[in-house]
């Protein structure tokens, strides 16, 4: 039954394509978040869409359909758990700090240097993350591990790749 009612929304989202698109994405991670007075946003811009659907558009196509959706609404919600949770003064953001705990409770193993680089690229002046930073710097976070982990065939933890497969890598992201 939810996932009847799952693929309808999807279907409205969608429209005729079937697939989601960046402007499509925009307006329904805007509506929901709304809704939601504990994850401040200013919303989400459509540029970070773009980059969301290039992420997790596994088939090339350009766009999200419903699997590749599906996926990447299960992890928002996964998400947006551990944004209210780690949130602890109840700021609607995420300061630097609490970040490090959000990033290690999702999965994600770092070093200190990828901590201070994710608050440089994601980080308000006053060193506070946003919900739509806070997602935009996950859905990229997994998209470049899981990434890597498809190129790293015998698991080594090593890659090689020539510039082009780099490049190919790096500017859909
Ligand atoms: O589905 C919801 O409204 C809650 S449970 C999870 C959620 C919250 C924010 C976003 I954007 C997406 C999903
Ligand atoms: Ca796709």
């Amino acid at each position: 039954e939810e996932e009847k009612q799952f693929r309808n929304i999807f279907r409205q989202i969608a429209g005729d394509d079937m697939e989601i698109n960046a402007e499509e994405l925009r307006n329904v991670l805007n509506n929901v978040v709304k809704k939601h007075k504990d994850l401040k946003t200013e919303g989400f811009e459509l540029e970070s869409c773009r980059s969301m659907i290039a992420l997790m558009d596994t088939d090339g196509s350009g766009k999200i359909n419903f699997d590749e959706f599906r996926h990447l609404w299960d992890k928002i919600k996964s998400w947006q758990k551990i944004f209210k949770h780690y949130d602890t003064d109840h700021s609607g953001t995420i300061n630097s700090y609490e970040m490090r705990n959000a990033v290690n409770d999702a999965g994600f193993r770092l070093n200190n240097q990828l901590y201070d680089i994710i608050t440089m690229r994601y980080a308000d002046k006053n060193m506070n993350i946003d919900f739509d930073s806070f997602i935009c710097c996950f859905v990229r976070l997994d998209a470049m591990f899981r990434a890597f982990h498809a190129f790293d065939k015998d698991g080594d933890g090593i890659i090689k790749l020539n510039v082009l497969e780099w490049l190919q890598l790096t500017m859909y992201a």
